[in-house]
This record gives C-alpha cells, sequence and structure tokens, in this order.
C-alpha cells in the first residue's frame, strides 16, 4: 500500500482530536519511567507486542495537537527505516470479497460522467460490505471485554466517536454550511450515502444486535478512520481491510513540498506490516503518512482530517461549473446566442458522451479537468468555440473520446498538477490547430473559472466575516473553501493566460511551430511587398509544425540543408528553402532583398547543375532546328547573357556597396530574433506546463521568486534569458545598461543578441533600424527610439533603464514592493498614461483591469508580506488572510521563505509547529508569479515586433487590442 488512492477503500485511523485526553491504556498507580520498566519486562502494550515479533523501538506515542495521539521519533532515523513494523496476526483482517463491480460503482469512463472525478471510498459494494465486516469485528472484541485478545487494541481506539468532523457524527452537517465549496456538498452527500449503507450492512450482522446505535457508530467511524487496505502486492482494488493496531497511531500529512511533507510510507512486507521512512527523520519530530492522495474536501469527509492550509496538499482540487446556459451561448462569446442547429449538435455530442442532465451544470474540476490537451474543461470548450453543427459533429470524437489514464511521472506521484503537466499543452489529436479557436476556447474556460472563482471567493468571504472556532465545523469548512478558491484564481489566471498565447499566437500569424516571430523575421527578410504571401507561408509553417523533429531533419537531409538546431529552426530553415524555392519560379515576381539574391542564387546553382544536359538537348535540337531561327536563337541568347551579365554585375556591385553592410545587418537581426524567439517558445511551452509546478527552474535559495529577482543575478540561473537573449550579462545589468541614454541599447556584452556589440542593428545611433525603417527610427531602445511609434514620451526617455527594472524593481528591492508597476513600467512605458502600451503599468488600466488584473492590483507587488491587501485588493485573500491569521493558519502560505509562522505563530493549534516550508502547491503559484511578470515583458516586446512588421492595419489592431489585455 505504498501508494494508495483515496478511492480505493477505507484505511486510515483516527479518533477525534480536541477533546480526548490522550487515552494509552495505564495500570492505575503506575508512575512514570513505566514505559522502561515495561520494555525490560516485555510488559504493557507497546511490551506485549514486541514479545509478539512487533518492532516498536525508537517511536514514541504523545499527544500532537489537536490531531489527537500522535507518534514521534524516539532517535534519529535514516531515510527507509523501518520505525515500526506489526505482524499481521496481530491485526483485524477482513478479505474485500471479489464481486464484480456494479455497473453505477464502475468508475465512470465517459469524459462527462459528472461524477468522473469523485468517487467515494466506498463506492464500491465490496469495500463496503469489508468495511461492515470489520466493524463487526471490532465490536466483537469490544464486547468481548478483557478475555478478547485484543482487547488491548480497542483500548486504543477512542471512545469518542465518531469524530466530530466526520459525516457519521451527529447532528447532520448543515447543508448551507457545506454549500460553501461545491466540492464538499458533492463529497459530503456521497460520504453520508456510503455511511448509511454500511451502517445497515453493520446492524444486520448478529453481533450488532448486543450493541448499542453509538457502539455500532464508534465501530463503524474507527474502521473509516483507521483501517489500511492492503493489497498483497496486487494492484487493483484492496483485497483485504486491517485494522493495525499501533501503527494507526500515526497521523496524516498530504503529499506537499517541504519538510512537512509525509515522513514514512506504509508497506506490506512478507508477515510484517510496517511503517517506513521516506525521509531522513529527526528525533522528536512527527511521524506521519499519507492517508490517501486526495484533497481536503475527502479527507474531511472520510477522517474527519480538517484542511490542512493554504498550499499544504497537492492534492486539492476544486469544482467549476459549467452552466448549461454554455451550450446555447455563442461560440465567440458574443452575447448573441449561438444558431438552434449547433446548440442542439452540441447537446447531441455532450449526451453521447454522457453528459445527461442538460439542465443542471455540469461540474468539473481544476487542475486536472484544465490541463491543455485532455483535461475536460479544454476539451468542452474546444468543443463549445467550434463555429458550426457540421464542425461540432466532425470533431466530437477527437475532441470527446475518453482519454486513457496517464501513466505517473517516473518518480514521482500523480497529482493533478503533474497529470496536467504530463499531457502537455497540444490539443488532442487531429484538432485543427487554429489558434484564434484555441483562444475562443480558453476564452471560454476562463470564463468558467472566474465565474466559479467570484463564487468562491463570495462564499468564502462569508465565512470568514464569521470568524469560526479553531476544530469546528465551519472551520474545516472554511480550510477547505480557502484551498478551493486559490486553485480557482491560479486556474482563472492559466485560461487567461492560455487564451492570450494563443491569440498571439494567432495575431503572428502561425501555430506554434517557429513561434510568435516567425512572421516577424519573415518580415525581415521579405520585401514589403511580400506580406501577402504569408498566408500561405504560415500554412506551411504549420504544417511543419505538425512533424517531429526527427521528420524534419528528414527532410532537411533531402533538401541537403543542415540539420542542426531546434524545432523552430528546422522549420524556419525549411520555410525559408520553400520560400526561395517558390519564390524564384513564378516570372516576374523575382525577389527582391537578401532572399531574392539567395533565390536566384539557388536557382543559378540548379541550373548549372542541369546545364551539361541541357547543353546535350540544346545541341540535338539545334541540329533540327532551321539556320534562322538558329541565328534569332543566338541572338536571344546573347542578349540574356547580356541582361544576365548586367545583372549580375550590379547585384554584385550592389552588394559590394550596401549589400555587404544590409546583410550583415539583416542576418543579426534575424538570428537576434531568433533568440528571442526560442526564448518566447520557451516561454509559452514554460507557460503550458506550468500548472504543475517545475521543480529548480526559477527556484531561489529562498525557496520563493523574492530571492531570486531580488539579488539581480539569480534571475539568470537557467533560464532562457540568459543563455538565449543576452550574452553572458545579467537581467538587471543588461536592462540598464541598454536603456540608459542609448549606450549600449540592450545590454553590453559583445554577444548580446539585444545590441551591445558594435554596430548591432538594435544599439544606438547607428545607421541600423533608423534607417529602413521609420519605427524604429532614431537611436535605439534608450534615447528616442520607441517614443515617436508608441506615443509620446512613452518608451524612449526613462524607459527600462534607471529607473524601472534594475535599482527598485528587478534588483535591490525584489519583485514585490515597488518593481514593475509604479515606478518602472508606469513612468517608463508611459509617463503620462496615454500609450496604449503604457495603461497598465500606471496602475490605471490594462494589465490590472484586464485578465490577470486580479492577481495584480496590490497583490504581487505587495505581496511579499500578503498581510494588508494582497492577493486582490477586491476580495477574498485579504479575507481569509485575516481569518488564517487568526486561526491558526498563519499567513506564511505564500509569503516569503519562513514566512509561516514566523514572528505570529499562533499558539498550539495544530497547524503552527510545521517549521518554515513551502508547498509544491505554494512554489507554483511563486513560479507563475515570476512567470507572468517575465510573460508581461515578453509580450511586450512581442508588441513591438508585430507593430514593426508594417503598416498592416490587421496585424497592428491586433497588437492593441491585445496590449489593453496584456498591459
Ligand atoms: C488513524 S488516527 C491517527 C491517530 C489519532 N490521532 C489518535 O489519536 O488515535 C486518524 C485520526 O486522527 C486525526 N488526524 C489524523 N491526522 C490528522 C491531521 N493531519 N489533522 C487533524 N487530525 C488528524 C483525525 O481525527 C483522524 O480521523
Amino acid at each position: 500500500m505504498a501508494v494508495r488512492h483515496w478511492w480505493q477503500g477505507p484505511l486510515g485511523s483516527g479518533p477525534h482530536a480536541a477533546t480526548r485526553p490522550a487515552p494509552l491504556p495505564r495500570r492505575p498507580g503506575r508512575p512514570c519511567g513505566r514505559g522502561r520498566r515495561e520494555k525490560a519486562r516485555g510488559s504493557g502494550r507497546r511490551g506485549r507486542a514486541r514479545q509478539r515479533g512487533a518492532r516498536l523501538d525508537g517511536v514514541r506515542v504523545r499527544r500532537a495537537g489537536e490531531q489527537g495521539l500522535g507518534v514521534f521519533a524516539g532517535r534519529d532515523f535514516g531515510r527507509a527505516e523501518v520505525v515500526a513494523a506489526v505482524p499481521r496476526r496481530l491485526c483485524l483482517l477482513e478479505p474485500v470479497a471479489a464481486v464484480p463491480a456494479e455497473p453505477s460503482e464502475a468508475r465512470p469512463s465517459a469524459p462527462f460522467g459528472g461524477t468522473a472525478n469523485w468517487y467515494h471510498a466506498l463506492g464500491c459494494d465490496a469495500s463496503r460490505r469489508a468495511a461492515a465486516g470489520l466493524a463487526a469485528q471490532l465490536l466483537r472484541q469490544r464486547l468481548l471485554g478483557a478475555s478478547a485478545p485484543l482487547s488491548h487494541y480497542c483500548g486504543t481506539v477512542t471512545p469518542e466517536m465518531p469524530l466530530s468532523l466526520q459525516p457519521l457524527a451527529a447532528p447532520p452537517w448543515d447543508a448551507a454550511l457545506l454549500s460553501h465549496s461545491p466540492l464538499l456538498v458533492r463529497l459530503h452527500s456521497e460520504a453520508a450515502r456510503c455511511d448509511d449503507t454500511c451502517l445497515a450492512l453493520l446492524s444486520a450482522q448478529p453481533i450488532a444486535t448486543a450493541a448499542s446505535e453509538r457502539l455500532r457508530r464508534w465501530a463503524l467511524c474507527a474502521v473509516l478512520t483507521r483501517s489500511f487496505s492492503l493489497y498483497g502486492g496486487l494492484r487493483g482494488r484492496a483485497r483485504t481491510l486491517a485494522m493495525v493496531p499501533f501503527l494507526d497511531l500515526l497521523n496524516h500529512r498530504s503529499p506537499c513540498e517541504g519538510r512537512s511533507a509525509p515522513t514514512c510510507r506504509f508497506e506490506e512486507q512478507s508477515d510484517l506490516l510496517a511503517m517506513v521512512t521516506t525521509r531522513a527523520v529527526r528525533s522528536g519530530e512527527e511521524l506521519t503518512f499519507s492517508y490517501a492522495l486526495a484533497p481536503d474536501a475527502a479527507l474531511l469527509c472520510q477522517y474527519g482530517i480538517p484542511g490542512s492550509g493554504l498550499g499544504a496538499n497537492s492534492m486539492n482540487e476544486a469544482m467549476v461549473p459549467v452552466p448549461p446556459s454554455a451550450l446555447r451561448a455563442s461560440p465567440c462569446g458574443a452575447p448573441a446566442a449561438a444558431p438552434p442547429d449547433l446548440a442542439a449538435a452540441r447537446l447531441a455530442a455532450l449526451e453521447r458522451q454522457g453528459w445527461l442532465s442538460a439542465g443542471a451544470p455540469l461540474l468539473l474540476s481544476v487542475p486536472a479537468d484544465s490541463c491543455p490537451r485532455d483535461g475536460r474543461l479544454a476539451r468542452l470548450a474546444r468543443l463549445l468555440a467550434l463555429g458550426s453543427a457540421p464542425e461540432v459533429e466532425r470533431w466530437e470524437r477527437h475532441l470527446l473520446a475518453p482519454v486513457p489514464e496517464h501513466k505517473a511521472p517516473a518518480g514521482g506521484r500523480r497529482t493533478p498538477a503533474r497529470r496536467a503537466e504530463a499531457q502537455g499543452g497540444a490539443p488532442g489529436a487531429g484538432w485543427p490547430g487554429d489558434a484564434s479557436l484555441e483562444a475562443r476556447a480558453w476564452r471560454l474556460v476562463a470564463g468558467w473559472a472566474r465565474e466559479a472563482w467570484r463564487l468562491a471567493s463570495e462564499a468564502l468571504g462569508g465565512l470568514a466575516g464569521r470568524e469560526p472556532e479553531a476544530g469546528s465545523r465551519e472551520w474545516a469548512v472554511l480550510a477547505v473553501a480557502a484551498a478551493e478558491e486559490e486553485l480557482l484564481a491560479e486556474a482563472a489566471g492559466d485560461a487567461e493566460r492560455r487564451a492570450l498565447a494563443a491569440e498571439l499566437r494567432g495575431a503572428a500569424g502561425g501555430g506554434r511551430g517557429p513561434g510568435l516571430w516567425g512572421p516577424v523575421r519573415a518580415s525581415v527578410r521579405q520585401r514589403p511587398g511580400a506580406m501577402a504571401a504569408e498566408g500561405e507561408a504560415s500554412a506551411q509553417q504549420k504544417d511543419l509544425s505538425s512533424l517531429t523533429v526527427p521528420q524534419l531533419k528528414e527532410k532537411l537531409k533531402e533538401a541537403n540543408l543542415p540539420v542542426s538546431g531546434n524545432k523552430a529552426e528546422l522549420i524556419a530553415r525549411l520555410l525559408e528553402k520553400e520560400a526561395s524555392g517558390s519564390s524564384a519560379a513564378p516570372a516576374g515576381d523575382a525577389p527582391a532583398g537578401q532572399e531574392a539574391a539567395g533565390a536566384e542564387a539557388e536557382a543559378a546553382q540548379a541550373k548549372k547543375a542541369d546545364e551539361p544536359k541541357e547543353a546535350e538537348e540544346q545541341k540535338e535540337k539545334e541540329a533540327e532546328q532551321p539556320t534562322e531561327q538558329k541565328a534569332d536563337d543566338s541572338k536571344a541568347t546573347e542578349a540574356d547573357e547580356e541582361r544576365k551579365e548586367q545583372k549580375e554585375d550590379g547585384g554584385e556591385a550592389k552588394e559590394d556597396k550596401e549589400g555587404e553592410k544590409a546583410e550583415g545587418k539583416e542576418e543579426e537581426d534575424v538570428e537576434k530574433l531568433d533568440k528571442l524567439n526560442m526564448s518566447l517558445d520557451d516561454l509559452i511551452s514554460t507557460d503550458d506546463t506550468i500548472g504543475a509546478h517545475k521543480k529548480g527552474k526559477g527556484k531561489g535559495k529562498q525557496g520563493g521568486w523574492s530571492g531570486d529577482w531580488g539579488g539581480g543575478d539569480k534571475w539568470n540561473g537557467g533560464s532562457s534569458w540568459k543563455n538565449d537573449s543576452r550574452g553572458g550579462n545579467d537581467w538587471k545589468q543588461s536592462w540598464k545598461d541598454g536603456g540608459g541614454g542609448g549606450k549600449s541599447s540592450w545590454g553590453g556584452g559583445k554577444t548580446d543578441s539585444w545590441g551591445g556589440g558594435g554596430g548591432s542593428s538594435w544599439k544606438g545611433g547607428s545607421a541600423d533600424y533608423g534607417k529602413n525603417s521609420k519605427t524604429w527610427a532614431g537611436s535605439s531602445y534608450g534615447d528616442k527610439s520607441y517614443d515617436k511609434p508608441y506615443g509620446g514620451a512613452s518608451y524612449g526617455n526613462k524607459s527600462y533603464d534607471n529607473k524601472s527594472y534594475d535599482s527598485k524593481s528587478y534588483g535591490n528591492s525584489s519583485y514585490g514592493n515597488k518593481s514593475y508597476d509604479d515606478k518602472s513600467f508606469g513612468k517608463s512605458y508611459d509617463r503620462d498614461d496615454t500609450s496604449k502600451f503604457g495603461r497598465g503599468g500606471g496602475g490605471g488600466g490594462g494589465y490590472d483591469k484586464g485578465g490577470y488584473g486580479s492577481f495584480d492590483k496590490g497583490s504581487y507587488r505587495k505581496s511579499d508580506d500578503r498581510g494588508a491587501a494582497s492577493y486582490d485588493k477586491g476580495a477574498s485573500y485579504d479575507k481569509y488572510d485575516k481569518t488564517y491569521d487568526k486561526s491558526g493558519y498563519d499567513k506564511g502560505g505564500h509569503d516569503r521563505a519562513g514566512a509561516r509562522g514566523s514572528g505570529r505563530d499562533p499558539p498550539d493549534r495544530g497547524y503552527d509547529r510545521e517549521p518554515p516550508r513551502y508547498s509544491d502547491r505554494a512554489m507554483a503559484l511563486k513560479y507563475r508569479q515570476g512567470h507572468a511578470l517575465r510573460h508581461r515583458a515578453m509580450v511586450g516586446y512581442v508588441m513591438f515586433a508585430v507593430q514593426r512588421r508594417a503598416d498592416d492595419s490587421e496585424v497592428t489592431q491586433a497588437a492593441v487590442s491585445l496590449s489593453a489585455f496584456v498591459w
């Protein structure tokens, strides 16, 4: 039972917490020192267990705050050491009958089956029967009293059962209270239903007639919260349910990153059931293990365990209801309803996939369902984004077909977030891959998630306002609801980001292939008139994007082209080749500029290769042709050759004089764009997979982004900014150097792609972009370059340099405080708040108000300490920050390393004992914060690039509308 899924049967442990005094059986009048003497004599519970083969050395049982009793390390343990082992013969065992699952019990395979995600631990008839059987055995032991072989064990199971937070406990839970979390409503009702069934099954057992209702509930609750599922070395459903003395005193910990992750795992060894450490454990540390890989709501419903704080459970999920009205809505989000045939086609498709109740909202969950490729939310949204009934029919199978379970990543648990990560960012097979369609779909997802988030915030606000007492039901619901609200906020942000990325891809005219910069790069190479060919190019680009790298390399080999580089480069090379090939073909449409020269050269080469053959043919023809015609032809040939020579001479002269320089620059620019492109692609692919945290990338020593950004150069660690874009300099330095006073533009390094090196075109002052285009005129990034096109004095004067990125923001004061908004973006991008790019930075609009708005206002800027107005001025986090503060969850979850509990440790509530830590969810969140900022910055550059493509109104329009969203 190394990894046990929470639906795979009851397991676990747990008398309840607050009221129970430590109930270790004691002999009356026994003074301290008892344990030692017992150990020597082999008497007492522990001694008897030891005599019979149990290994319990080195562990201590103590009170563990509100969790009741707990087991603690009495000495240091190494990794993979057995801390406690109990022979099977000391356990109560109940086989789980191998009855075939009832159809209603099987986990639904259809993606829209409604209950696909949530399957209660006792959802299967066989395990319900086994639980009742085990409860009957426990009752028997209890009723037999001291003569029962396991009477001592019965003494360790608290008499105060059922636990107050377990659904079996009276009085029943208030529906209004549960309604604060839709997930809880659902799980609680399933749990209560199953508990009732088990109770009925237990009551039907002969032994139950001798027991009161209260005692029956006691026995069942003990089984539900303390039993272990044994698999006998086989996968699948548990073969046996077991009450395992002593081991069931270990408390639960949810999987998360950091020091408070579970210390042990349960192992079935041949005749022993053992707890084995998963890491080194210090003497005095509590020994814990994961009862179940389940969200907080499920843990509450089965074990009566209240949530363990924000970010503390990486298995947490939250419900996103998709209203039935979504089926009737217009595919592009317009207020008008969809045409009736389209709505009918959608409904029919969903019904075929198991969404039978079109009148009720469909409950999907995040993060599992929001994963980009196979997530149910994404798939549903893609279906609803399709514009016509035939399209829906055509793509239904591709979009809605059941997805096979994904394998757990090597060496890792399959958390919902990891599952999302494993599934990558590409849509399902066969999807047209249209960026605008993707963007529409993610907008829909974002809308649903935002609405769910809004509701969750409201509900949370109401609950937090009541300031529930620690350990109460309200308190437990608050913890669950807070964790869910956090997930919904993330999901909404994620969906927005994906929509934005898709829109940008669309605006840049391509799929994922060469990335957003593909067309920009093309525009650098092509003459202005060649823009019309872009549609075709982007179609080719899409085709190429769908190929794998080996396939691309194969193609390159066929074309005698180099096969090195990443996918984007390979595609670009092929496109280039195709472009040059096709542009050389039609007469009168010879390309100008470098591409033209290249194409001509290639054509000339090809001609040369064919020359001997042609010459022979020609000779043959000549022999057949009349002399007159021959004379004409020879004249024509001479004239042609003359023209050709002139052209070649002219071309050479041109190349000699200007071309060489221009070519060099152009190449350099293209290279820079390529590098940026790669960075951006990296960024977007990171973006896609970021739903699950990426260890290492961007993680500072402090465990948080503040460390990275603050220090200036830590930012560089492994990121593409450093390697791809800026040569050896750190981010801070290059922004500083680059912007300031038009010195060396984007950073001083010679290798720097954004300029720096002498004569670089992005650099200041020289004849680079200024000459060629009005928009980039003037000199470099620093002084005047961006002023004109980007409105007023925005970009130029103060941008990027002195005030902004380095000193205040990225530099010393780390990420949070002043960066990006007040000083930097505000002033630099748009000091007078008039430019379209400027808005957001200034705090007046743009970014703040747009998709990321909620994250932004006062949130990550000021949120190094989330106390004051963190996360979102408008709502929830404020509230529950306060509440958490008061109710024993310190504010630490998302703070800087060490903030958890630092300075304000609420005393003895069970949650303040944890050392400072980051959970992996909190870590992921931190990562995203950093990511969002980088994303903003990158998107800004995309804007410029898109803008400078031409005066193409469509592209400019797209850039403007996106900028409103981004900034
Ligand atoms: C198997 S028992 C663990 C031992 C238990 N503490 C005792 O005193 O017997 C499981 C019960 O302990 C409590 N518990 C376990 N882990 C907990 C946690 N992380 N937070 C709160 N309560 C916990 C719950 O009441 C649960 O039902």
